[in-house]
């Protein structure tokens, strides 16, 4: 069994007073894809930010450990989160890119932690750096965008950039916050594909958050479901049938379900992860 590469212990996060995650326990280990599902407001951005370190837990509470090491405790920053940040890839809904820098300069921010100070400021990356993230943009599928302003390209284009950034910064775990929730089907499809490949080619645990379950069976094993900040599934996704779902949620399993799905199911559900399967 692969070892855990996240451990998150009564978890909560209250803001003035609503209480946004209550308790949340969840254990990840290397080379698992999981879906975080819930109805909007359930939760799955404070996990993803607090898993990231990006959100600080309630005071006294909670323990979040990646890599077997404390990322925070207590509502406390470990003092090791900047280098343990590095370590993972965070992908926003909204491609968090620079508009005006060209798609590369934008990938290149992947490596600002490991390029010497000056070029990461001014922007001057080595020759082997640009060849990393040119190699990036070909692997996505990007390379003849490589030198357009970010601000040109489609939104499923802007997505796939943030996943050429995750893939230069060589990060071993990749946590995504709704990536396809402002897609059209098709850049849906694309930038899933690619970030399931991250798992598959690259050995990254994945965990992504989505708002339908029909994507959630598609790309991951696992699914870790939130209702009003609490976790209220945590297992395989093949299990959650529309009568489960609203077993969960009620009348709001219907959002969960809204999208209409005809296409097949992904070649990888039914298989381990290749990092799982070694
Ligand atoms: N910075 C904040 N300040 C105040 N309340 C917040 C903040 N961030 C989140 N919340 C609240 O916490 C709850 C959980 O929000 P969160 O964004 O984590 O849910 P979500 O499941 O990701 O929703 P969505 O799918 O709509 O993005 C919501 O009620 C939200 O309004």
């Amino acid at each position: 069994m692969n070892p855990v590469v996240l451990r998150a212990e009564g978890v909560h996060k209250t803001y003035g007073g609503h209480r946004a995650l209550r308790d949340v326990h969840l254990e990840v280990r290397r080379g698992e894809r999981v879906a975080l599902l819930g109805a909007s407001g359930s939760g799955k951005s404070t996990l993803i930010r607090c898993l990231c370190g990006l959100e600080t837990t309630d005071p006294g509470t909670g323990r979040i450990q990646v890599f077997g090491q404390v990322l925070q405790a207590g509502g406390r920053n470990s003092a090791e989160i900047r280098a343990l940040r590095r370590r993972i890839g965070v992908i926003f809904q909204q491609f968090n890119l620079v508009g005006r820098l060209s798609v590369m300069s934008n990938v290149l921010t992947g490596l600002a932690a490991e390029a010497p100070l000056w070029r990461a400021v001014l922007g001057r990356y080595g020759l082997a750096h640009q060849a990393r993230a040119l190699d990036a943009l070909a692997d996505i599928g990007l390379a003849p965008q490589a030198f357009q302003r970010a601000s040109t390209l489609s939104g499923g284009q802007q997505q796939r950039a943030a996943i050429a950034r995750v893939l230069v910064q060589g990060a071993e775990m990749v946590l995504a916050d709704e990536p396809v929730a402002s897609l059209d089907p098709q850049s849906t499809t694309r930038v899933m594909e690619q970030l399931a490949a991250l798992n598959r080619d690259n050995g990254m645990t994945l965990i992504v958050s989505l708002h339908h379950v029909a994507l959630a069976k598609r790309y991951c094993e696992r699914v870790v479901a939130l209702r009003d900040g609490a976790l209220v599934y945590d297992g395989p996704s093949e299990a959650l049938t529309p009568g489960f779902l609203e077993q969960l949620y009620g009348t709001a399993a219907a959002d969960l379900l809204g999208e209409r799905d005809d296409r097949p199911a992904s070649p990888w559900l039914g298989e381990a992860p290749l990092a799982l399967a070694a």
